[in-house]
């Protein structure tokens, strides 16, 4: 069948909204057809070719940032403070571990949300579940609990102002690395990490200052005073994502313009759905969650529909399958991928097999699981010959207590003080940090073995 942006409409879909509105959803889908595209496809293709040499082992993804952005909670300390984290933690992977570290936010369009019951009950009141903030609000009442077509508007808007404000941070001058011993926000001078950090820091200045004398400096290489984050979201919500891919006019091929890389979500890869059927059609880097129960004919069968040309740096796979089931698990759909000679990107998201309920009642994720579901991976890759290219992480630059453990030693009755996630629960930055290090050393490990 010839695709088409909206072939995806033949098929059975999940996880979607009932709009009470046909005619408003239809005509808040034509407003957005004829706004200006989030991204560039040539900024598309970069991305591509960075991940293609991940997918190589000359790279590394690092994926992050909240589980669903929020409307409410939408200002310039908080978009910093996540470029923030992402790039001390890029940072910290670049030195220590010596690869180049390729960064693509959660951020600027993450706000739809697959959920695992259609409805949340409150005190014997029974709602739709909140759907993330392009669909619904979050407040428990029928009024925010309706999907509002209006929403996709506001998320547009939302996200063309974050992009702009991460793209003037990266090319602004704000990520010059001569000034990154200045970025230890309050955070830092705490963190146990700090004395670690603070080395690396100097010992970038210190190549700073050789590779001045050698005459590299910001101004003969623009690498030194800028840097590049992509951006990336759950493209869940079809017809918003229909609206927003776009027929480049260099190539004259169909890219998603809503955000550089796009993924699909553990609960909507059915292979005849329509999830499948509209990313197949789209030239954007992609990724899909591979969950505890894919097995290798299923990832096959996807991988043939996604990447039909064996492109490197087209298809991530995002593993997420907890640390208990990692082992026995993932070495089988390596072999599989290495047997049949397919190029992809192999990413460990050690956030959403590991998700648990405290007793008193919060969802949280225990550091001490994400760590091991991490290391595990790495280990596994190294076993089997393969390279472990990526990470995906549920994080903030924000102090929240979500997930419990860490340096601090975050308790579950310690999770009621900051809890703000409006879906899943995120690493804070002191999180964030120490885990840089601890995926450094592996991955500094894994490249040299
Ligand atoms: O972010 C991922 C999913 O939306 C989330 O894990 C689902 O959470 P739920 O099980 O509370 O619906
Ligand atoms: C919904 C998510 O993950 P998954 O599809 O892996 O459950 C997510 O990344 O927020
Ligand atoms: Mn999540």
């Amino acid at each position: 069948m010839q695709w088409t942006p909206d072939s995806w409409r033949q098929f059975p879909i999940k996880q979607q909204p009932t709009y009470a509105d046909a005619s408003e959803l239809a005509e808040v889908e034509s407003q957005l057809k004829r706004y200006p595209p989030l991204v560039f496809a040539e900024e598309i293709r970069r991305l591509q070719s960075h991940l293609g040499a991940v997918c190589e082992g000359n790279g590394f993804l690092l994926q992050g940032g909240d589980c669903a952005e929020s409307f409410r909670d939408f200002t310039a300390p908080k978009i910093r403070d996540t470029f923030k984290v992402m790039l001390q933690m890029a940072i910290v992977m670049t030195f220590a571990g010596e690869v180049p570290v390729v960064k693509v936010g959660r951020m600027a369009g993450q706000f739809a949300k697959p959920r695992s019951g259609d409805m949340e009950t409150i005190d014997g009141i029974s709602l739709p579940s909140y759907r993330g903030d392009i669909i619904n609000g979050l407040d428990f009442t029928e009024a925010a609990r309706k999907p509002d077509p209006q929403r996709m508007l506001t998320a547009y808007h939302h996200s063309a102002a974050t992009l702009n404000l991460l793209r003037a941070f990266a090319q602004g001058g704000y990520a010059d690395l001569h000034k990154v011993h200045k970025w230890n926000m309050g955070f830092i001078n705490a963190n146990p990490m700090k004395e670690k950090y603070q080395a690396i820091s100097e010992r970038i200045q210190e190549s700073l200052r050789f590779m001045e004398v050698l005459g590299i400096t910001a101004e003969t290489h623009p690498t030194i005073h800028e840097t590049e984050l992509f951006t990336s979201h759950e493209a869940l919500l079809l017809p918003y994502e229909e609206a927003l891919t776009r027929t480049d006019s260099l190539t004259g091929m169909p890219y998603n313009c809503s955000a550089h890389m796009v993924w699909m979500g553990e609960r909507t890869r059915q292979l005849d759905h329509a999830h499948i059927e509209f990313f197949r059609g789209i030239n954007n880097p992609i990724g899909v969650k591979v969950g505890p129960t894919a097995t290798e004919d299923e990832l096959m069968a996807l991988i043939d529909v996604l990447n039909p040309k064996n492109e490197p740096g087209r298809l991530t796979l995002i593993t997420r399958m907890g640390a208990d089931n990692l082992a026995s698990n993932l070495p089988k759909l390596i072999r599989r991928v290495q047997k049949e000679g397919r190029k992809v990107v192999w990413s460990s998201d050690p956030m959403h097999g590991n998700t648990v309920k405290a007793s008193n009642g919060y969802k949280t994720r225990d550091f001490a699981a994400i760590v091991r579901e991490i290391r595990q991976f790495f280990a596994i890759h190294q076993a089997e010959g393969s390279y472990a290219g990526g990470i995906h992480l549920e994080m903030t630059g924000e102090n929240v207590t979500e997930c419990t453990g860490g340096a601090y030693k975050i308790s579950q009755d310690d999770l009621a003080e900051r809890y703000l996630t409006q879906c899943d629960p995120r690493l804070n930055a002191d999180q964030v940090l120490e885990l840089a290090f601890l995926v450094a050393e592996s991955l500094g490990k894994a490249r040299q073995g």
